[in-house]
């Protein structure tokens, strides 16, 4: 295997983002860019061509980004600057016809800004529109052929990368199909198959806890830790992506489990890696997925819940039922919550479960980690404490990002009394700052060639493999108690039923 790309600053380049006129390059693709070129973290020569089949001229795509959705680009006084990075070209990129003009483009701005043959292809695509467009750029000869085998250090190769937006696959199937044309065009490292919670501080903060702690490490294995919930809920529902989130390819588990959570699980579960070299953290993120325990169909219902929202009511406001959404069956089965009970089939996780909730319409917002320690081997304080709570370690992504250990304490006072106390490290408190955004930390990792952050194919097979059995089971046996949670709830009871059994319960503050 050819050494992995060396890490370095962000690289001259032009970034051409399919998608242009879409909500994510508005509203987090653009502004994330904007963000490191102001804190000088873009390359020092770069620009933006934005493709989409909507009329702009480069003005009026400006305009549309700097006052996007309350984003407010516009009213920064260095967006005056920066707007010159932007352009765009009206194109249907599915189609042969419009690739030469794509090209010309290409040619026209690498010249006026420097930027020489660096490209850089962000596909913020609906999925079914990803295969034409790597076709196409494989067709026009836009991807430099061998550059793996250049050994000359000092004169760089010029690199073309692609960044994929999710959902990458709605099956294993579609995603080994989806691998294989990627591989047509692109080298592995060239591919940089984007999670956005791979970006979020809290995240990138967990291999940081596990392995520059010596007070966290030795505890980190199935002999003290009883089990680990990974909680993702959100008090929005659909909002107005009805008709996608109805798709076979939506709902809770393929857009949420399968992809986000699992990612997350996979960082806690990993062994240290060699390096913190890409290829060694990657290597440790596959294994565990490798070690995915794959449901066997007669154990889904015992470990798998699903849900759907009907009517309720969330923050006060009135809520509509998931099947009242626009774009949505009226009998729809979709799942907009799901729950998983995994297991990662390692030494050091012998039957340590990990439990997955994700679900849209919810009491709360909130992502967290949460590690649940096993009780003191002998209970001396048992007269002293009103009921045994477990030592946790709780790392909270969103909102109020940071991590807390929560652990029992002396009450004060005279006598001999306990309560769980908490020790809380507040990151915008200690930082005083909020966490920048995930986008921009993973735009300025594919700049420099930094895969750590994203995903490898491998990851994302295993991932697919582990979740399949339990969506063929939900389509084989439709529910009959859709809806079965209030929107504004914390999902289905038999989510909670599913922990009861195991004598434990989710962590619902
Ligand atoms: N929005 C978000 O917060 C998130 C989105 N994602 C993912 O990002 C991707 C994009 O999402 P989002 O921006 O929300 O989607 P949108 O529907 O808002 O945008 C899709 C974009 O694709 C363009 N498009 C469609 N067909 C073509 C074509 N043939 N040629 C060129 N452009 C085309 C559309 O523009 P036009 O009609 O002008 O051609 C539009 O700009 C999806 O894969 C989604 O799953 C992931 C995480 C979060
Ligand atoms: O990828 C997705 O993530 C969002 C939730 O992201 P967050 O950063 O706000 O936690 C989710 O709403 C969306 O359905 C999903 O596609």
């Amino acid at each position: 295997m050819p050494p992995t790309a060396h890490a370095t600053p962000p690289e001259d380049s032009l970034i051409l983002i399919f998608g242009a006129s879409g909500d994510l390059t508005k509203r987090k693709l653009i502004p994330a860019l904007f963000e490191l070129w102001k804190n000088g973290q873009a390359p020092e020569n770069f620009a933006i061509l934005g493709v989409s089949r909507s009329r702009y001229t480069d003005d009026e795509y400006r305009d549309a980004c700097g006052n996007f959705d309350g984003n407010d680009l516009a009213s920064d006084p260095r967006w005056a600057e920066f707007r010159d990075l932007v352009h765009y070209e009206a194109s249907d990129a599915t189609a042969a016809e419009g690739w030469p003009s794509i090209k010309q483009r290409i040619r026209t701005l690498s010249e006026a800004h420097r930027t020489g043959q660096n490209l850089l292809f962000y596909l913020s695509l609906a999925p079914q529109f990803f295969e034409p467009v790597i076709v196409n750029i494989g067709n026009n000869g836009l991807v430099t052929e061998g550059k793996k085998y250049c050994t000359i250090d000092t004169q760089r190769p010029p690199w073309q990368r692609i960044v994929i937006e999710k959902p990458f696959g709605s099956d294993p199937g579609s995603a080994a199909h989806l691998n294989r044309v990627l591989a047509q065009v692109f080298d592995e490292d060239a591919i940089y198959r984007i999670d956005h919670y791979l970006g979020k501080e809290l995240v990138q903060n967990l291999m940081v806890l596990r392995f520059a702690n010596s007070l966290f490490e030795p505890i980190w294995n199935h002999r003290y830790i009883d089990h680990v919930q990974i909680t993702a809920s959100e008090t929005v529902g659909v909002e107005g992506r009805g008709a996608y989130y109805d798709s076979p390819s939506g709902g809770a588990m393929r857009d949420m489990v399968q992809s986000h959570l699992l990612q997350v699980a996979s960082i806690v579960a990993m062994e240290p890696p060699i390096t913190l070299d890409a290829e060694d953290v990657r290597t440790e993120k596959v294994k565990v997925f490798k070690a995915l325990r794959v449901p066997r169909a007669e154990d889904v219902p015992e470990i798998a819940v699903r849900g759907q929202y009907g009517e309720g009511s969330v923050k006060g406001e009135r809520y509509p039922a998931y099947r009242s959404e626009e774009g949505t069956d009226p009998g729809s089965q979709t799942d907009t919550f799901a729950a998983v009970k995994f297991h990662v089939d390692t030494w050091r996780w012998g039957n340590t479960p990990f439990y997955l909730r994700s679900g849209k319409a919810m009491a709360q917002k909130k992502t967290e980690i949460v590690i649940y320690l096993k009780p003191t081997p002998h209970a001396l304080f048992r007269e002293q404490a009103m009921r045994a709570r477990p030592n946790q370690i709780v790392i909270s992504v969103q909102p109020n990002p940071g991590i807390r250990l929560r652990f029992e304490g002396k009450k004060p006072g005279i006598g001999l009394n306990i309560k769980d106390v908490v020790m809380d490290f507040d990151y915008e408190e200690s930082w005083r700052a909020s966490p920048p955004d995930g986008y921009a930390s993973l735009l300025f990792d594919c700049l420099r060639g930094d895969q750590t952050n994203y995903k490898h194919r491998d990851e994302i097979q295993s991932s697919w493999n582990a979740c399949q059995p339990i969506l063929d089971y939900w389509d084989e046996n439709p529910a009959e108690d859709l809806p079965n949670y209030n929107a504004g709830t914390w999902g289905p009871s038999a989510a909670d039923v599913m922990m009861a059994k195991d004598g434990r319960y989710w962590r619902n503050d």
